[in-house]
């Protein structure tokens, strides 16, 4: 479990102070992912050096299985980085050692026997699907292989968290969801907490279960990637739930609606249409599976129905999104 409390941390720099981290805090649980989004210059970087303590916070602790690091002695530190393995972008392996080489030097550090040493590599590179590249060289594996050796790397001196860098920045699609999906059973088998440092959405999306988003130091949305994803009004839904260019003018209104998992499925539109006697248009959507749960972004114009079906009464715009929403449906009048 990792628990970071009003983290903050200020550089003075030509007279004046930046303030990185402005009183973050979060709390992931054991075995889950939390992604930390944000673009250039939000302060992930800055986070990722608190929690590893390369950088001394400001204020604030950081805690890592209900033990405060930030009140770790300077001669302490190193012991405790060991419960943090730690994924980069780059794998930064040791050209002249094999994949097992890499693997068994953090074991070399604490200088665990020969027998016991081999065994873990071999463990651990079967973890992460190498079994059989123990004795390849970096140069000789991809840019996946080489990630995969650097997870197995971080994960060598058994650490209850895994911290990753922008894990997969540097790697193709394809790869890249090789290694989330990793990732994720390392999270589900060995019960690992995970933090994953991006600015990619895809990254989110796959494989975690709760996301911050970060901007100027502050966390600025939070929460389980379901909660998040279903909040029309939130900043991170155009993000996770994109809805393409469109137009919308000339339809009447307009009204955006989310449905997630089992709530508002079936055939809500066409219901819709039939109930309240309206054409329904849909001007976009977007369907995604976040979390393991379906979710369905769709902007919908109304419009009362053509002439020889036409309601007696004006459309009472309330009443549909009543409706809708007693079907389980989040909705917002957008125009
Ligand atoms: N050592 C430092 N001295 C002064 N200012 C710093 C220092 N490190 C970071 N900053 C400032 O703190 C802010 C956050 O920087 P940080 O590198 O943490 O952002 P980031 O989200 O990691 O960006 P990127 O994705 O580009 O790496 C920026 O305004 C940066 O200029």
């Amino acid at each position: 479990m990792i628990t970071v409390t009003e983290l903050r941390k200020s550089y003075r720099q030509g007279g004046r102070t930046i303030d990185a981290l402005d009183g973050v805090s979060l709390e992931v649980p054991r075995g889950t992912i939390h992604g930390v989004i944000g673009h250039s210059g939000a302060g992930k970087s800055t986070l990722v050096r608190c929690l590893t303590l390369l950088d001394r916070p400001t204020s604030g602790s950081v805690s890592i299985d209900g033990r405060d690091l930030t009140s770790v002695k300077d001669s302490e530190v190193r012991s405790a980085r060991r419960r943090i393995g730690m994924v980069f972008q780059h794998a930064n392996l040791l050209d002249s050692r094999t994949a097992a080489g890499n693997v068994a030097l953090p074991l070399e550090l604490v200088r665990l026997p020969k027998s016991e040493k081999d065994a873990k590599v071999a463990r651990l590179l079967g973890l992460v699907g190498l079994a059989e590249f123990a004795d390849a060289y970096p140069s000789q594996l991809s840019g996946g292989q080489r990630q995969r050796v650097g997870i197995a790397r971080a994960l060598a001196a058994d650490p209850t968290v895994l911290l990753c860098d922008e894990p997969t920045s540097a790697l193709d699609p394809a790869t890249t969801n090789e290694i989330l999906d990793l990732i994720r059973e390392l999270a589900d088998t060995l019960g690992l907490t995970v933090l994953i440092i991006t600015h990619e959405m895809n990254v989110v999306k796959r494989i975690c279960d709760s996301v911050s988003l970060l901007e100027k130091g502050r966390v600025v949305e939070q929460g389980p990637l379901r909660e998040v994803a279903g909040s029309l009004n939130g900043r991170l839904v155009q993000a996770l739930l994109p809805l393409p260019p469109h137009n919308s003018s000339g339809t009447g209104p307009v009204l955006d609606l989310l449905t997630a998992g089992g709530s508002g499925s079936g055939p809500v539109l066409s219901e819709l249409a039939r109930r309240f006697s309206l054409d329904v248009t849909l001007l976009a959507g977007s369907v995604e599976t976040l979390a393991g749960e379906q979710f369905s972004r769709m902007r919908v114009g109304l419009a009362p129905a053509s002439e020889d079906t036409a309601p007696a009464e004006p459309l009472e715009l309330n009443e549909v999104v009543s409706h809708l929403r007693a079907r389980g449906v989040t909705v917002e009048v957008a125009a």
